[in-house]
């Protein structure tokens, strides 16, 4: 997600980072920024005597090593990228610098230098604009730095050593790290806890806006002025031109071209990223890079039995999206791959990709009945309904279910923490999970809830596969697995029944009978658990014709009002405290059909239900079993 206005206008320019820090480009990247990545060949060691103070250091080291950057790239192509951003970090004390160590004595030093006492970081950055004239390069430099307060407690000779000898120091600035171990050695941090780890984030946004909406407009349209060459910005460094390329191309030529398409740029362009994404996850790259030392990319392609050229850009193309880091060592996993592209991970979505890499989504495949026929893309070639994923997939080999299988429960493990405790459910003693396919959600019910004892209710086809899903550790014994059809086999006893991300597979008269299922089955005081992803209100009313064949998510009143009318009371909604993660694993499309207003369904919902008062409202309940809601 692009949260500054400024990044997102940066997203079609060509970017590069002339930085080999992962920490930066971990930073960035999480802030949306696309970005090639080159490291700078600029020797840090200017004569550091020369400058007034720490931070103009700091700053024309990034000033260097941007530009050698710009113009390597410019000799190489005789095109330069649209913008370079260069940055260094610095630990300043008692009018010292203090950069990476060289070696251990060098970083014991440093940090006994640091103990007990307060030290200033800085990190100085160039952001470069480039332009090549006639096989000439023209450039355009802005920097700034950020001063950030960090103060150490005493440190002891023996923690000082160990420390050291985990070799964290040894590639930053001042010989720690405050993200990892060294974070133990922190007492209290003043100013942008970013900058420590090399790129003030914040100030880089602000600059960013000063540079391309001078006047402080929030208006994301050009500037329609800027200054001429040899200006200098608010911190004395040097600016030749205020506005971006993209700008100057405006005022020349007078005429004011229509605002760019980003948004639809990027859903053309998307498809490469998912498309490298599903090639890594098949060839296990993420399982290559895992624990061991980072690779280049021909040993990569060695182990992969595949082309060193292909395999460099795939992996290229991984660091730009932030699933590997690229350094002089070689290539390794970043945080997100090792927990969710591996195998093994421990969230690991690897059978999801797999899923989705192997079954398009079928409207690409069939966009013309989708389009012309108003076929829904889950229906069979003749508009016949499948049902959901999980039963088409019963037709299908065993591969694929299992493939669907694995799918299922990636995303459920991811989730089912968030819709565990989104509600107290400890009250009650017993729990049914209808289609709870590999028990992903009822382990975690278990965890959470020690008293309960929760029942998996899942067609048989499906049961036979949950052997190698089953976790270790306690409490499994509280989980067990019931076959059974939800529309055709009674449901089994339950205080509670859960429902999760069943009903936006079938359509309202389906919802309906399995709803009033529940509500018959349901003990007085009994409870329900629906889990669903929501749709908006105006994505609702547009969908409302269309999904009482198809399925697809349904609003909030519409749960709502269904729930009441079956006889639930004190029916209450909860979005789930979602990372964005579980937002974006959640609000994905159904069927383009169901949701012309947006691609992406606002929020995920979790509500639950619990039946008011005993016989007359299961009566009530039973009594609306034919009507839709
Ligand atoms: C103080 C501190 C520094 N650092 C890092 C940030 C920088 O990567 C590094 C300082 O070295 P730099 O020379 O700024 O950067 P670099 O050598 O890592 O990368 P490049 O020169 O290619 O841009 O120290 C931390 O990660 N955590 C910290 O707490």
């Amino acid at each position: 997600m692009v949260l500054c206005p400024v990044i997102r206008k940066l997203l079609h320019k060509r970017v590069v980072l002339a930085s080999a820090s992962p920490r930066r480009q971990e930073i960035l990247r999480q802030a949306g920024l696309r970005f090639e990545v080159v490291p700078s060949r600029f020797k840090e060691m200017l004569p550091k005597a020369l400058f007034p103070s720490p931070p103009a250091y700091a700053v024309e080291t990034a000033k260097q090593k941007a530009l050698e950057v710009a113009r390597r790239m410019h000799q190489k192509d005789l095109r330069a990228p649209d913008v370079v951003i260069g940055a260094d970090t610095i630990v300043a004390v008692g009018g010292l610098i203090l950069e990476k160590p060289v070696d251990k004595q060098d970083a014991y030093s440093m940090l006994s230098r640091l103990s007990g006492k307060e030290h200033s970081v800085f990190t100085g950055v160039a952001i470069v604009h480039c332009c090549s004239r006639d096989g000439r390069l023209d450039t355009d430099v802005s920097e700034f730095y950020e001063e950030t307060r960090v103060r150490f407690s005493e440190l002891s000779e023996d923690l000082l050593w160990e420390y050291i000898d985990s070799g964290e120091p040894m590639d930053k600035a001042g010989g720690y790290g405050i993200q990892a171990l060294g974070g133990m050695l922190v007492e209290q941090v003043h100013g942008d806890f970013l900058n420590v780890v090399g790129f003030p984030l914040n100030r880089f946004c602000k600059k960013l806006a000063e540079l391309y909406y001078p006047s402080g407009r929030e208006d994301p349209r050009p500037a329609q002025s800027h200054q001429g060459r040899g200006g200098r910005d608010e911190d004395g460094g040097e600016r030749t031109q205020a506005a971006g390329p993209e700008e100057a191309v405006s005022s020349r030529t007078g005429h004011s071209p229509p605002p760019f398409p980003t948004g639809l740029l990027e859903l053309v362009d998307s498809f490469k990223a998912s498309k490298a994404l599903f090639t890594a996850c098949k060839l296990k790259v993420f399982d290559l890079l895992k624990d061991g030392a980072p690779l280049k990319a021909v040993d990569v392609a060695g182990k992969l039995g595949a082309s060193a050229c292909g395999t460099g850009r795939l992996l290229d193309a991984c660091v730009a999206l932030g699933f590997l880091q690229k350094t002089d060592r070689g290539y390794s996993n970043t945080e997100t791959a090792n927990l969710h592209l591996t195998s093994d991970g421990a969230y690991s979505l690897r059978g999801l990709v797999l899923h989705h890499s192997d079954h398009p989504w079928d409207l690409s495949a069939r966009p013309e009945s989708a389009g012309r026929d108003g076929v829904d893309p889950h229906d069979g070639a003749l508009g016949e309904r499948t049902g959901p994923p999980c039963q088409a997939s019963c037709a299908h080999s065993e591969e694929t279910r299992l493939g669907l299988l694995r799918a299922m429960h990636s995303l459920a493990k991811l989730t089912a923490r968030h819709v565990a405790t989104a509600f107290d459910l400890s009250r009650f003693g017993s729990a049914c999970d209808l289609g709870g396919c590999t028990g992903a959600l009822a382990y975690v019910l278990a965890r959470e809830y020690p008293r309960l004892r929760v029942t998996v209710f899942d067609l048989p086809e499906v049961l036979q596969h949950v052997a190698g899903f089953q976790p270790d550790g306690p409490r499994t014994e509280q989980v067990s697995f019931l076959p059974g059809d939800f529309f055709e086999d009674s449901l089994p006893e339950a205080d509670l029944y859960v429902v999760s991300r069943i009903l936006r597979d079938w359509p309202d008269g389906k919802v309906h009978e399995l709803l009033s299922r529940v509500a018959r089955a349901c003990k007085p005081g009994g409870g329900l658990l629906l889990v669903d992803v929501a749709a908006g209100p105006e994505a609702e009313a547009e969908a409302e014709g269309l999904r009482r064949r198809a399925g697809g998510e349904r609003s909030a009143a519409v749960y709502a009002h269904l729930l009441r009318r079956l006889g639930f009371a004190d029916v209450r909604a909860a979005a789930p405290s979602a990372t964005p993660t579980l937002h974006r694993a959640c609000a994905r499309p159904a069927s383009p059909r169901a949701h012309p207003a947006g691609l992406f369904p606002p929020v995920s919902l979790i509500r639950v239900g619990q039946t008011a008062s005993p016989r007359e409202e299961l009566g009530t309940a039973g009594s609306c079993k034919c009507g839709a809601p």
